[in-house]
């Protein structure tokens, strides 16, 4: 029988109290010891779950080394964010079993996830289904998957993609920036976004303060993903300011 695993029912327990914070580490960019570190941190300034994943190079040893180093410093669920069959490692809880729907290039639509499917099912990784959508400006996430990026003034086309995700089966719809971009998801875009989806909405992509991330969530988003402006904050102790401002606006 199909049943809902442990991490997606996290989410959903915890959604009925709060809006969420996902903090995203990307193994190319970070090292192992970094990632410990900020998992840590992360947990003790009430962060709820972390993603890992790149769109380049995020695989085999340099991400398993990442996802351990995770696993042994904080008790925080691990959410799979791969760019490919390549990113996926077995010491993770779970992963984004997602649908590059706005993809022209069908690898990122159901290739991708075919060539990587046996592996999740062998390691016993929780696998959870989630429509992904690039808007503009999409950034390297968006060249790399071969996207058709949303253009940023038009909320009815990512209206249509989150629902026609939502029909085919998806648990949960990211709307997507793009890591770095200059703008995050327009505020307009996700609230008629969430107007017409029953499932959760995940927001990601150019949020780097808590104003941003309050206006994500108050236009309607459930869950915030933050990257950038963590790994980027200059210092273990300035990612920790940044962790703890990003928290405030998404928790209120
Ligand atoms: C479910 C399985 C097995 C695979 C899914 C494969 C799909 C659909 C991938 C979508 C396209 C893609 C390349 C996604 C990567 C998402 C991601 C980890 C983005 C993180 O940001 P980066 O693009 O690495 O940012 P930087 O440029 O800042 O490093
Ligand atoms: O790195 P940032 O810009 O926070 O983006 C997070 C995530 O949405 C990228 O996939
Ligand atoms: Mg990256």
């Amino acid at each position: 029988m199909l049943e809902i695993g442990k991490v997606e029912r996290y989410i959903h327990e915890k959604l009925e109290r709060e809006k969420l914070h996902f903090v995203l580490l990307d193994p190319d960019d970070v090292t192992p010891e970094e990632a410990a570190r900020i998992a840590e941190m992360s947990e003790e300034v009430g962060v709820d779950a972390i993603m890992i994943g790149g769109s380049t190079g995020a695989e085999g040893d340099v991400l398993d080394g990442v996802v351990r180093a995770i696993k042994e410093s904080s008790s925080l669920p691990t959410i799979l964010f791969p760019g490919s069959h390549g990113g996926i490692s077995k010491y993770a809880d779970s992963i984004f079993f997602m649908s590059l729907l706005n993809s022209t290039n069908p690898f990122f639509i159901t290739g991708a996830q075919a060539l990587g499917a046996f592996q999740v099912k062998r390691y016993g990784i929780e696998p959870i289904p989630m429509a992904y959508l690039i808007i503009e400006p999409g950034e390297t996430v968006g060249w790399v998957g071969d996207a058709k990026p949303i253009p940023r003034h038009k909320p009815k086309i990512a209206a249509a993609y989150a629902l026609a995700g939502q029909y085919l089966g998806m648990r949960l719809v990211y709307l997507e920036a793009g890591s770095g971009a200059s703008q995050p998801v327009p505020p307009e875009m996700i609230a008629l976004v969430k107007r017409v989806i029953d499932v959760p909405l995940i927001v990601g992509g150019g949020i780097r303060t808590a104003a941003q991330a309050r206006a994500a969530v108050e236009a309607g988003a459930d869950i915030i993903v933050t990257g950038t402006a963590i790994e980027k904050a200059g210092s273990l102790e300035k990612a920790r300011e940044k962790l703890v401002e990003l928290n405030r606006g998404i928790k209120g």
